[in-house]
């Protein structure tokens, strides 16, 4: 059997009978860093804060580790490492002054963690500087260190390049990609920009208005992403025959409906579309397909940007 970290049932939260979260069923398997992505509103912060424990839902359950029911779910939540809302971070202290804050509330004896996790996340020479000077990445990095404490094996990073120039947004990602595969933590992190969000996840679930609409992996949305010519028509034995011989192609992927998708050939479609015809296919669909990032979640969640 499989063995996950994170699995939700149904799960469901409405306020005053809104629903912020609607039905969401997933699982998350250890190691994996998961992008949750979702326009504003659409009910990532809620779903983090279940799993938290900061908040319980109105219908459907979690498992964490394998293990339900809100007492269990107390003892397994000692495994989670949060970042929610924003960092929690006390301005007028160093990085260092945060993290021992941090690790006394969290009743954490051992002080050599925190020159550990200060050189992981980077922030080692701040020294004396008050993070109220910190730019927005060192802030986020800083709150993922708090995050940390404890040496959690899933963490939940709310929004953490939310607003990071292209130099943070880097930074932030290597640092996951850094804990995931030295430390083997699995994440999951949110945010409503997919774009921002690309390669630093290896696996997406795709919210709109409450509800779970994908749950994909890199790998999947790039293949939903890249850009081939999509072919449907009534001798598809033929056409694939025609592209290996007459094309010289292997490039292609036949489609459960029959449908090939050619991913050559997009500088020369003429060429494609003749030599189909000369071989006496009839041709019921012949356009050019695939999405940017953008697009693609655009289309996900039903072309509705502003929803
Ligand atoms: N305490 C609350 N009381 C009433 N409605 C709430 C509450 N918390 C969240 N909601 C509503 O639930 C929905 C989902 O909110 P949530 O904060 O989970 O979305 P989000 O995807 O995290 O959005 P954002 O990116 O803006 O943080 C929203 O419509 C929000 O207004």
């Amino acid at each position: 059997m499989k063995e996950y970290v994170l699995k939700t049932n149904s799960l469901t939260k409405s306020y005053h009978g809104t629903f912020a979260l609607r039905d969401v069923s997933l699982v998350m398997e250890p190691g994996k860093i998961y992008g949750l992505i979702g326009q504003n509103g659409a009910g990532k912060t809620t779903l983090m804060r279940i799993v938290a424990g900061l908040s319980f839902p109105t219908d459907g359950n979690i498992e964490l580790f394998g293990q339900s029911g809100e007492k269990a779910l107390q003892a397994e939540r000692k495994r989670l490492g949060c970042m929610i809302e924003y960092p929690s971070i006390t301005p007028n202290m160093t990085a260092r002054e945060n993290l021992t804050l941090h690790r006394i509330m969290r009743g954490i004896p051992s002080e050599t963690i925190e020159n550990e996790l200060l050189a992981l996340v980077g922030l080692s020479e701040t020294g004396k500087k008050k993070a109220k000077n910190f730019s927005l990445g060192m802030k986020q990095r800083l709150g993922i260190a708090i995050a940390l404490l404890g040496d959690p094996e899933l963490v939940i990073l709310d929004e953490p390049i939310n607003g990071l120039d292209p130099l943070g947004v880097v930074e932030i990602r290597n640092l996951l990609i850094k804990l995931c595969e030295e430390r083997q933590i699995t994440i999951l992190i949110s945010s409503h920009n997919l774009p921002e969000l690309y390669q630093v996840a290896s696996d997406y679930f795709i919210i709109h208005q409450g509800m779970l609409k994908q749950s994909l992996t890199l790998a999947e949305l790039e293949e939903n992403c890249k850009h081939h010519i999509l072919i449907s028509c009534d001798q598809p034995e033929k056409l694939v025959s025609v592209m290996e011989l007459q094309l010289k192609t292997l490039n292609y992927k036949v489609m459960p409906d029959k449908s090939v998708k050619l991913y050559d050939y997009l500088d020369n479609k003429e060429l494609v579309a003749k030599v189909i015809s000369e071989n006496g296919i009839f041709v019921t669909n012949f356009s050019v397909e695939g999405d940017t990032l953008e697009d693609y979640f655009i289309s996900v969640i039903g072309g509705d940007r502003n929803a």
